[in-house]
């Protein structure tokens, strides 16, 4: 069933936009300029081309070209949308096609994988959803090219999502992870780790994986001390479930709250709220002072430190070994000690803090619904190299807290060699640490596993999948 990429129009003239049919004797008519698929098409390259982070671009480009509102919506849903979906678009232009899309110029490739979402996952259609891609290749790739598009759309519309899986995907039987990451759009490598971090149930890890591919409420988080969760609501937001200090974002652009403009709220995970919360909670005897924050950029986290400890009395210092990322921290705190510092080789004394935040650097996995190319560009072989910067950063931590003083160690991953396989081995080489019930601090929450690490879901409560440990210096 493949299209040739060679010559000319498989499948007969697309629908015309205006004007006369092509085919039909006429001239073609002039390709018409949509800005938001231009605009989706331009990310996607932008990704390929420059490892651009799709989150960080998006806004910059929508202003530049001046969309707002619902051309801004259709532009970021065509672009995020693709970018989650592509492993799954992929296998459909591959059976639609006589070559594998790893041959398919890359551009082309980009353009003809917009129009596969706007076909298989969005209600446009499909004439539409061709049309207009013919007409971006034309305008953006070259007419030779466009028939080549035309060709494999023509294909790819003949069946819904639904009917291309069987088609596309293997035997959920035979190769359960191989469909897990056909369907869900995963690499195979995190639908096999995603599947054992949630104890091996297939069910289970395919509302997972179905989860990464939504699209996340925006959450806020209203600094103690400064501003409140009825500020926030009272501006359009709504209480959060869990966390005190959160409230969802419906709809809008978090800047128009005036609470987030000037700097007294901010866009937090309801999830990482809850981990630093956590750690605030477990009581220690004697002094409760000094706190650390060890790897604090860009300073979600330390946000939330700073004014819990501004409003007890604490004192908080935040490190981060890169200068823009320990910037970053300065900015989002108030009263905390900001520091450039390697937690591996630390510029403090040892065995002084009460309380010690270390939010690991991970692979990612547990926010894969807010950065959709994250997927496509871990390797694997990260994997054993982050495990071992984990494990130096958790030894550092516990020997930055006294005798006596709580230890939180995060991820905001849930693959197990980054969560409890690394906590593990840390405590199995040392006398001096307690494990504590992490989940009996979030008392709140529900689904967090059954001890002593607590493990968030985006399938579960709407957050990303962080983990926490909370161990005690003994
Ligand atoms: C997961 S992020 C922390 C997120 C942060 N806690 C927040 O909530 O915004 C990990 C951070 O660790 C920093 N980092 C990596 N290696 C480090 C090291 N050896 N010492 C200190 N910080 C490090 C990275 O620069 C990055 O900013």
């Amino acid at each position: 069933m493949g299209a040739s990429s060679g010559g000319g129009r498989a499948g007969g003239g697309r629908p015309a936009t205006g004007g006369k049919r092509p085919g039909a004797g006429g001239r073609r008519p002039k390709p018409v300029r949509d800005e938001a698929r231009n605009v989706a098409y331009d990310l996607m390259r932008a990704v390929d081309e420059r490892d651009a982070y799709a989150n960080l671009l998006m806004p910059t480009l929508l202003r530049e070209r001046g969309l707002t509102g619902r051309d801004a919506a259709l532009a970021t849903e065509l672009a995020y949308g693709t970018l989650r979906g592509l492993g799954t678009y992929d296998e459909i232009i591959a059976a639609c096609s006589d070559r594998p899309p790893e041959e398919i110029d890359p551009p082309l490739l980009d353009a003809i994988r917009i129009g596969v979402h706007q076909l298989l996952k969005m209600r446009v259609p499909p004439h539409a959803a061709v049309s207009a891609t013919v007409d971006l290749v034309r305008l953006r790739v070259g007419t030779g090219a466009s028939k080549f598009a035309n060709a494999i759309l023509r294909k790819v519309a003949t069946r819904d999502f639904d009917q291309w899986l069987p088609i596309v995907a293997p035997d959920v039987e035979e190769d359960p992870v191989g469909h897990l990451a056909v369907a869900y759009s995963h690499p195979r490598w995190i639908a096999s780790a995603l599947r054992d971090a949630v104890g091996g149930d297939l069910g289970e890890a395919a509302d997972l994986l179905a989860a990464d591919n939504e699209r996340p409420a925006v959450t806020l988080v209203a600094w103690p001390g400064r501003s409140t969760v009825g500020e926030l609501v009272e501006s359009g937001a709504v209480a959060a479930r869990y966390s005190p200090y959160a409230a969802y974002m419906p709809e809008g652009d978090p800047a128009s709250i005036e609470a987030v403009a000037q700097g007294r709220a901010a866009v937090q995970d309801e999830a990482s709220q809850l981990v630093a919360l956590a750690l605030t909670r477990v009581p220690v005897e004697g002094s409760d002072d000094l706190w650390l924050d060890m790897c604090a950029g860009p300073g979600g986290k330390a946000g939330l430190l700073d004014a819990l400890a501004v409003q007890n009395d604490r004192h908080l210092l935040a490190a981060d070994q890169r200068f823009h990322r320990a910037r970053l921290v300065w900015r989002a705190t108030r009263r905390a000690g900001v520091i450039t510092a390697d937690g591996t080789e630390p510029a403090w004394r040892p065995g002084v803090f009460d309380r010690v935040l270390v939010d690991a650097p991970c692979t990612g996995l547990g926010a894969l619904r807010r950065r959709p190319e994250a997927r496509w560009r871990r390797s694997p072989d990260s994997v054993p190299e982050l495990g071992a910067l984990q494990r130096r950063l958790l030894g550092s931590a516990l020997d930055a807290a006294r005798p006596g003083g709580v230890v939180a160690y995060v991820t905001c991953s849930p693959h197990l060699a980054e969560t409890r396989v690394v906590v593990d081995d840390v405590v199995k080489h040392r006398s001096d640490v307690e494990v504590l019930d992490a989940p009996a601090y979030l008392r709140e929450v529900d689904r967090l596993g059954e001890g002593p690490y607590a493990q968030f879901w985006p399938h579960h409560h709407g957050t990303d999948a962080m983990f926490l440990s909370l161990l005690r210096r003994t």
